[in-house]
């Protein structure tokens, strides 16, 4: 390890700790802007640009693509791009595999917090919390025996698609709430399955049997957009469906028609397509929506935790040592 190798780290908010983890072993070149809203990212590709040429590693601090223009201007000295999230859908994995570039990520770190916000949307959505927010803004408060009200976790039947890090998180946390059973769906059965008590499903049993469903999945092409016109049609009329995966796991114009309808009872969004969502989108004139703007992992704790995670895995590979949360190796 040398100080001749540099790191870019492309966001100016990246934790001090974690920095401090790369600046001991290596130069950190660290962005000057961050990549929050559409102006800095925009003038951080221009940054970005300029300060990659010559680096050996590149910490990745958002959900905005890596380009292909970039890892060019990267050239051969780039080994590895480290990105400080679970999720890797906008990594270029294909372009990075054939330059021989490694790529880690952040999974487990996060679990905890995002699957705290998945029961935050759950409850949301259950409990109304969009159009009983607006109830105290206007003044009007219209709570009685029919009026908005909500539905109970108790005794209901809880759907988790993809029992990883986080959907585990999210029936652990769950339990507490006198849940009647845990349903689980995905590629195999999983013995943690059985150790949380949640009985694994095809998808259609999933859905046709949830009162909840809860999207942890990556994205994938595999299940972009498995939620779509057909697969709300199989759910039950007071499903909430909560995600905290990706936007594109759902197809929001079917979401909206089946929420307008009242064909399932609720969502509850912590991810949506695009981020940010327009202000005027359709899907914010509904009350049957609960959406929050991307906020599963952004607690103190966890960033820091992914960032350090992050700053960790290029030490590792610059030293020719094993990832400790590989994407490709
Ligand atoms: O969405 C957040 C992540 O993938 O870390």
């Amino acid at each position: 390890m040398s100080k001749d190798l540099k790191v870019l780290v492309s966001s100016n908010d990246f934790p001090e700790s974690a920095i401090k983890i790369l600046s001991d072993k290596f130069t950190v070149v660290v962005s000057r802007y961050s990549n929050y809203g559409e102006s800095a990212r925009t003038v951080n590709r221009e940054e970005l640009l300029r300060l990659i040429p010559g680096c050996a590693a590149l910490v990745w601090c958002s959900d905005s693509p890596i380009t292909k223009e970039l890892l060019d201007a990267a050239g051969d000295s780039l080994k590895v791009v480290a990105t400080s999230s679970a999720g890797y859908n906008h990594c270029a994995v294909d372009e990075l595999r054939a330059r021989g570039i490694r790529l880690s990520n952040t999974p487990d770190v996060l679990a905890p917090a995002v699957a705290e916000v998945a029961v935050s949307l759950i409850l949301g959505a259950a409990r109304r919390l969009t159009e009983n927010l607006a109830q105290v803004r206007k003044g009007v408060w219209e709570i009685g025996f029919s009026k908005c009200l909500g539905q109970d976790l108790r005794g209901s039947t809880v759907g988790i698609v993809g029992l990883g890090g986080i959907g585990r998180a999210v029936v652990k946390r769950l339990a507490g709430f006198e849940v009647g059973r845990f349903l689980y769906t995905g590629h195999r059965e999983k013995p943690e399955g059985k150790a949380l008590g949640a009985q694994f499903v095809s998808l259609q049993e999933l859905l046709r049997s949830s009162d909840v469903i809860v999207l942890a999945a990556p994205l994938t092409d595999e299940t972009r957009r498995m939620i779509n016109a057909e697969t709300l049609a199989m759910m039950k009329s007071n499903a909430i469906l909560v995600n905290v995966g990706r936007g594109d796991l759902v197809d929001q114009d079917a979401l909206y028609d089946a929420l307008k309808n009242n064909k399932i009872y609720g969502a509850g969004l912590d991810v949506t397509s695009p981020e940010p969502l327009p202000r005027d989108h359709k899907l914010l004139t509904l009350d049957n929506v609960f959406i929050l703007p991307h906020i599963g992992s952004a607690t103190v704790r966890t960033r820091r935790d992914m960032a350090e995670l992050a700053g960790n895995n290029v030490v590792r590979a610059l030293s020719g040592e094993p990832l400790l949360t590989p994407v490709l190796e």
